[in-house]
């Protein structure tokens, strides 16, 4: 049920983050060169799906796009302006590990729709609206340092889709579900794409990349090897080192 907020508390009133470019992007500690050159736009729309093997730079990609980490080159911009508190308030960010409050489980939705600015009278409904979403009304009493990981997941999904972000950054977020629990996630990020938000995930799933992605990003060694269509990436990939991993040949 969409919300009639009124025009104080519309969180979507905020500037746009959209399009958020890296423009030669380049992370370095000491002398190793995490991030690479890295140019990449990104609008509404399509989900984005970032795979590559272990130590790709994946992680630090999203970090960087999300403000989380500083640029040691290059320039990351949300639409055309610096990254800044006001803009950041568009996105949010689910990682592996849920970072939940020691709190009930519905106190961890209201506690970010304060953060937010939703007025008090409105916070009620909308915290039981993104729980029954994530189907976790019956547990909204209960301790959220108590929840299976299936359901630790699903809060700190909900909670992020509570405040209609513009942009969704996930980081593996499945990587420590089991198949159902993996699917139930995955329901809620189609949905939440459904309502309009733009879907930005890494995953080592290549059944989930293929269920989920709309375009691949693929990174290897800190740099940006190839973006494509999600259909055409896994029918026919552009380069050998794409093609080496869709193949299970890439681990490295
Ligand atoms: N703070 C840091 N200082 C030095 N090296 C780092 C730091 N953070 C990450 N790295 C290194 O940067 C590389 C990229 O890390 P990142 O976590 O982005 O990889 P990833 O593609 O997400 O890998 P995985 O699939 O294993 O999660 C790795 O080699 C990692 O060890």
């Amino acid at each position: 049920m969409p919300f009639d907020a009124s025009p104080r508390t519309r969180l979507t009133d905020r500037p746009s983050v959209l399009p958020l470019r890296l423009d030669a992007v380049a992370l370095e500690a000491g002398r190793h060169t995490l991030i690479d050159s890295l140019n990449l736009e990104l609008d509404r729309g399509p989900r984005t799906i970032i795979i590559g093997p272990n130590g790709a730079g994946k992680s630090l990609t999203l970090r960087l796009m999300h403000g989380l980490i500083k640029p040691t080159r290059g320039a990351v911009t949300w639409a055309g302006a610096a990254p800044g508190r006001r803009r950041r308030m568009r996105q949010a960010m689910v990682f592996q590990q849920p970072v939940l409050l020691r709190r009930s489980v519905a106190a961890n939705v209201r506690y970010v729709l304060r953060v937010h600015g939703v007025a008090r009278a409105e916070r009620a409904a909308r915290v039981a609206d993104a729980l029954e979403r994530a189907g976790l009304a019956h547990l909204a009493r209960r301790s959220a340092r108590v929840l299976s990981g299936g359901e630790q997941q699903r809060l700190a999904i909900a909670r992020a889709h509570a405040i209609q972000p513009e942009v969704l950054f996930l980081d593996e977020p499945t990587s420590n579900l089991d198949p159902a629990a993996a699917l139930a996630v995955e329901r809620m990020i189609d949905e939440i794409h459904a309502a309009g938000t733009k879907i930005v995930m890494t995953t080592h799933d290549m059944g989930q990349a293929r269920r989920l992605a709309d375009e691949i990003v693929f990174m290897h060694r800190g740099r940006l090897i190839e973006r494509t269509p999600a259909a055409a990436f896994f029918a026919d990939p552009q380069t050998q080192a794409a093609r080496d991993f869709v193949a299970g040949q890439l681990l490295v």
